[in-house]
């Protein structure tokens, strides 16, 4: 754990199966080796987590049976690890590789910019060899132009104590509306039909190992991959580990397909294990598959130590080794050097992304849209033109907790240092349309909308996933008017204390630990503001502003709308960024000590 890391609480666990064949999955890290400092159960860093796979690498080889590391992609972006240091990445790749991990692939995030595609080519490429895999990426270097595989297409590979063979693939969904020049991303529906493709899902390994950054609910999933290979392969287990859509999810494609994802910003590590007739004989050819029962299991492990320890049986004496220890120091050191503690501010409140409605005064995206964004997107030059603003959800990617606001909180809640671009003098209900087509496409454009928005990305990607009011029973209370508190298990010292409680495919018994759940509102897909534009008498014409990762969003909904506005009409409003901005915000209103 890093120094300034609040312990975790001791909470009633659930354990792990084991089988002959289990993972451990990380997924959309977005830079937070350094663990979640003021969230007990989620307060362990990398370091803890070297140790901890090192302690589960033994227990496998003393049972017998094999553990795969596996990593689905978006390991930037998102923390002040990765983004406060220039380069960027600086540090995160060193402290990244001293984890062994088997099976690796790239996000969407590894390739919006053009260093951080270059940053999986020179470091994370490299640091994993063969273990990296790259089944639909290509790199292209950006002064030859030259296209090559980011990594291999896929690999073969046996375990190392149960001698499982194993052929492992690395997808990304069908990410190109964003991704940057030095990549290219090629659909999975056209990944599947090539050559080395055909022949790799006619190994006939004992098992098939998909690492995706993919949700477990997205077709390239659990139509496109599944098919191609169950079509051939009608008896073979396969194990889909993805990612990509932030949240805990499991199901089962079928018997012997089991599909998992584990969440977010190093929140949760994975845990899925198989168990059965897996390994087959070596004659005769063509081997049959023993069609016994296989069985799976998942877990969904809080990533802090007082875990670790029940899960290894270990102790606060006997847990760290050196090579957990020395990433720890490592983590330490590049948070120091980057000075992420630095103080920019303090927070009056907390303010949530899901755990609030929209429009209450707790959720971040009401505050994004009435306190920062009139003051977030200035340009001095237009400053007394009346302007319509407007923003994707997305590019808040945080709650923002009351007290200290630093640097690091900075970067967690906001890492994108998207500038603003504006159609200068547009008819004001043009603007509004605009917006108003953003925020209600489903509405608008039935057939295409949802997997449109999935593909341009608008929202949080959350939004996607999970899109039903809940509203826990603690806060059902408070609106009730009843006292609530930690609940506070019959006679045991455990307490029950808020946090993630998975519902998923599989049933309501994946977390490791038993909490107490939160509300869930959906967030919009784009707020908008109005400056200097009165109720009653609404100007004929406006700026019309918008973060410039919208701007092919904008651009998209002209085309669908036959609009005369295109790309030449936008121009840069100012120099503000958006990060820059809302640190000049802080700076300036919450400057107060705490
Ligand atoms: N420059 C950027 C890049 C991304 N976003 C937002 O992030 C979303 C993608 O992040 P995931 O973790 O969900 O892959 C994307 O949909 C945008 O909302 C951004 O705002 N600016």
């Amino acid at each position: 754990m890093q120094p300034s890391a609040v312990m975790p609480e001791q909470q009633p666990l659930r354990n792990l199966d084991w089988g002959k064949l289990n993972f451990l999955q990380t997924t959309d890290t977005h830079g937070w080796l350094g663990g979640h400092l003021t969230e007990p159960s989620y307060s362990a860093d990398w370091g803890d987590y070297v140790s901890f796979a090192q302690h589960m690498r033994r227990m496998a080889d003393e049972k017998g049976v094999d553990l795969l590391l596996v990593d689905a992609g978006d390991r930037v972006e998102g923390n002040g690890l990765y983004d406060s240091s220039t380069p960027k990445g600086l540090y995160l790749y060193d402290i990244y590789r001293q984890q062994d991990i088997d099976i690796i692939c790239p996000g969407n995030h590894e390739l919006y910019k053009g260093y951080a595609v270059d940053g999986e080519h020179d470091h994370t490429v490299p640091n994993y060899q063969n273990n990296y895999i790259a089944s639909n990426v290509d790199y292209v270097n950006s002064t030859t132009r030259v296209r090559e595989p980011l990594a291999p297409r896929y690999r073969k590979f046996k375990t190392k104590n149960q001698g499982i063979e194993v052929v492992a693939f690395g997808f990304l969904f069908n990410f190109r509306e964003a991704n940057i020049t030095n990549s290219l991303v090629q659909t999975v529906e056209d990944t599947v039909k090539e050559e080395w493709f055909q022949q790799a899902i006619r190994e006939d390994p004992d098992v098939f190992v998909v690492n995706g950054h993919v949700g477990v609910e997205m077709s390239e999933f659990n139509n496109t991959l599944y098919r191609a290979i169950r079509d051939v392969n009608p008896e073979t287990p396969i194990v889909f580990l993805g990612g990509h859509v932030h949240v805990r999810n499991a199901t089962m494609y079928d018997e012997r397909a089991i599909a998992v994802a584990s969440g977010r910003y190093f929140e949760t590590i994975g845990w899925v294990s198989m168990d059965g007739p897996l390994k087959r004989e070596k004659t005769p050819s063509p081997r049959p598959h023993d069609t016994g029962k296989i069985t799976f299991s998942r877990r969904y492990i809080d990533t802090n130590v007082l875990g670790f320890y029940h899960h290894t049986g270990l102790t606060k004496e006997t847990f760290d080794t050196e090579r957990g220890k020395n990433t720890t120091a490592m983590i330490t050191a590049a948070r120091e050097a980057m000075d992420l503690e630095e103080f920019f501010g303090c927070a009056p409140q907390s303010y949530w992304m899901t755990r609030y409605p929209y429009g209450d005064k707790n959720n971040i995206y009401t505050f994004l849209e009435q306190e920062l964004l009139a003051e977030i997107a200035v340009f001095k030059e237009r400053v007394d033109v009346p302007r319509l603003v407007l923003i994707n959800t997305g590019a808040l990617r945080f709650d923002i907790f009351e007290g200290r606001f630093t640097r690091d909180s900075m970067v967690n809640m906001c890492p994108f240092t998207n500038g603003w671009v504006y159609i200068p003098d547009m008819p004001y209900a043009d603007a509004k349309h605009v917006a108003d087509v953003l925020l209600h496409w489903e509405d608008w454009f039935p057939d295409q909308s949802r997997q449109y928005l999935m593909l341009l990305g608008i929202p949080t990607c959350e939004l996607n996933a999970r899109r039903e009011t809940f509203i826990a029973p603690r806060d059902a209370m408070k609106l009730s008017g009843r006292a609530a508190g930690q609940v506070q298990l019959s006679g045991s010292d455990y307490k029950i204390l808020p946090g993630h409680t998975t519902v998923d495919g599989m049933g309501s018994d994946g977390d490791d630990t038993i909490h107490e759940t939160y509300s869930y509102y959906t967030p919009p897909s784009v707020v908008t503001t109005e400056v200097g534009i009165q109720e009653r008498e609404t100007p004929e014409k406006v700026d019309f502003v918008f973060i410039s990762f919208m701007k092919k969003h904008v651009l998209s909904v002209f085309k669908n709308l036959n609009s005369t506005y295109g790309e030449d009409d936008m121009k840069d409003y100012g120099e503000y960024k958006l990060d820059g901005g809302i640190y000049d915000w802080v700076r300036m209103h919450w400057s107060q000590d705490c």
